[in-house]
């Protein structure tokens, strides 16, 4: 095809039979380490995952799924799902949002880019409001990047700032925001010094306040819209260190979920609601969670929610959230290229794809997997089914989710024997794990593990291949723990609860009474990570994957 001699065609894997059905399963928070009671996973009963375990070292083994393996700066950054699904899906390791950031602020190429070109344009006569995640978990944003943009945005002339803090409690400890908080307001001090007016405008808790996903509930975006470019909000604090402390009293407050607040001052007045003539940026680097607020900021026409003012503005995201939406237009750092991943790959071979996911895990599965980017390759070939998630609730009390939905419709594309690849999330490690309620959590990995066992079960029906393994760790460790890995208590003695992520590993297996005998993992790739799943799945397609993947995890040995 074309000058180049590029083409959609795979090779024929030498050894494996093309029209196999095959179940790949990702769990999502689901590590490894070691059994102790704070390993959720090990704590429950999950015998399906048990029985996997033994297939050991042909049918089961650890893949990398944080730090560098999966394109984040270091080897201290927790893996994600963003990351975790772009890996799985794309099978190559891009550098992701988190480090191109980092590479653009240091280089001070962001400042040269079109979006901030485009933002600074109001610097002389309107406001630079800078909404986000004030964390330094480096899942979504981190702290040393607001600053460093705060510092570039005034030695590019911005008079006026408003941050728009989101607190975390979700990649890092519950209660640390007042902390973070503390350190940007000696940033903004140190600004106003400098003669720039910069102070946080509104704030609120990111799982109640602005960050939904996937259009599971408007309500959250609207909350943050009422707060940051209305300046209305049920509290109205002068500070936020005030706002959070006081927040934080009511017993069952906590970071993720603090309600919306503005600032006011003396007169009682919001000090930073968005009007005509300014600039927002929304300071996050991934992209599911800010593309709700990117459409309430960008389109012209919207009715997810009543908007009362929608002040004309100039608006950049910190990336480009969504590929094919490109939304936002404008953004201050290109988000990496993913293309030609497996899901385009397998669609142009003739691979039909169902995937399906709860809503808070669906675009996992599709606009993750297909490298941020919404929609379908090719709708004939393929079909993605969202089951509605709860809402309103945190998922602590109903832990089972909707597993067991997920299962039925896999297991039920799978018996239809329309798809060749049935692609599902298990939320339940994962989105259970982040309430920190360990109770909670081990009944979430049961069920998960008995959606597991529905969807293994389909397969051994249809004579199919299933692969099983997790975008990263969190429920296998619920407690924050010193360096040499023991609890760490806090002043009062109790162990801090680990709501976050983790380092882990996660488990890959393969089985099914279609996986031709003489298949099991290589041994030769010891450091394998996500990125070699790609690779792996295709063969199992009866494909050789391209050139520039990362190696298979697989091999086939004669008997
Ligand atoms: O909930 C989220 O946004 C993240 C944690 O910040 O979790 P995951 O990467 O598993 O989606
Ligand atoms: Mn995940
Ligand atoms: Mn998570």
């Amino acid at each position: 095809m074309g000058s180049t001699g590029f083409s959609w065609t795979l090779a024929d894997h030498p050894k494996l039979p093309k029209g196999k059905i095959v179940a790949m399963v990702v769990l999502d928070g689901w590590g490894e380490a070691s059994p102790n009671q704070y390993n959720c996973i090990h704590v429950a009963d999950t015998p399906t995952m048990d029985y996997l375990k033994q297939g050991a070292p042909e049918k089961w083994r650890l893949i990398r799924a944080h730090g560098t393996a999966v394109g984040l700066p270091t080897e201290d950054d927790m893996g994600n799902s963003e990351v975790g699904h772009n890996a799985l899906g794309a099978g190559r390791i891009y550098a992701q949002g988190a480090k191109l950031v980092d590479l653009a602020l240091a280089s001070g190429k962001i400042y040269e880019g079109e979006g901030f070109k485009y933002i600074k344009e109001c610097f002389d006569n309107g406001t630079l409001h800078l909404i986000g995640l004030l964390s330094d978990g480096g899942v979504h944003s981190r702290l040393d990047q607001l600053l460093l943009l705060l510092k570039g945005a005034r030695d590019n002339g911005a008079k006026r700032i408003r941050v728009h803090i989101l607190t975390d409690g979700r990649d890092v400890l519950d209660g640390t925001s007042v902390g973070f908080v503390e350190t940007l307001e000696n940033e903004l001090e140190k600004l106003r010094e400098k003669g720039v007016d910069a102070q946080i405008a509104s704030g609120g808790g990111r799982m109640y306040v602005t960050m939904d996903r996937y259009e599971n509930d408007w309500e959250v975006v609207k909350r943050g819209w009422d707060a940051q470019v209305l300046g209305e909000a049920p509290h109205k604090f002068m500070t936020a260190v005030e706002a959070i402390k006081r927040l934080r009293e009511d017993p069952k407050a906590n970071d993720q979920y603090l309600p919306p607040f503005v600032i006011v001052n003396e007169d009682g007045q919001a000090v930073g609601p968005i009007v005509d003539g300014d600039a927002v940026v929304t300071f996050n680097f991934r992209a599911d969670r800010m593309v709700m607020i990117a459409k309430a900021l960008e389109y012209e026409d919207f009715d997810k929610f009543d908007r009362v003012r929608f002040p004309k503005i100039r608006y950049a995201g910190m990336l480009q959230y969504d590929g094919e939406l490109k939304l936002p237009s404008h953004f201050l750092v290109s988000p990496p290229e993913i293309e030609r991943t497996s899901g385009e790959y397998l669609v142009h071979n003739g691979v039909r794809t169902f995937a399906c996911s709860e809503t808070v895990k669906f675009g996992h599965v599709t606009f993750f997997w297909n490298g941020n980017r919404s929609g379908y390759f090719n709708p004939d070939m393929e079909k993605y089914v969202e089951i509605p998630s709860d809402s309103g609730i945190t998922f602590n009390v109903r832990p089972k989710m909707k597993a067991i939905e997920i299962a039925e419709k896999a297991r039920d594309a799978i018996l239809s024997r329309k798809f060749h690849q049935v692609r599902v999330n298990l939320p339940n490690g994962d989105m259970v794990g982040h309430t920190g309620d360990i109770e909670a959590t081990i009944v979430a990995c049961k069920v998960a593990d008995d959606a597991v066992k529905m969807i293994l079960d389909a397969i051994e029906q249809v004579g199919g291949i299933y692969v099983v393994t997790a975008d990263h760790g969190n429920a296998e460790d619920m407690v924050k723990r010193d360096k040499s890995g023991k609890p760490q208590l806090d002043k009062k003695g109790t162990i801090q609860i680990l709501t976050s992520h983790t380092l882990e590993p996660v488990p890959i297996a393969i089985g099914g009474p279609g996986l031709a005998p003489g298949v099991r993992f290589r041994n030769d790739v010891p450091n394998g990570g996500l990125a070699n799943v790609a690779a792996t799945v295709m063969n199992l397609h009866g494909f050789e994957a391209p050139s520039d993947y990362e190696p298979t995890l697989i091999e086939v040995i004669d008997n």
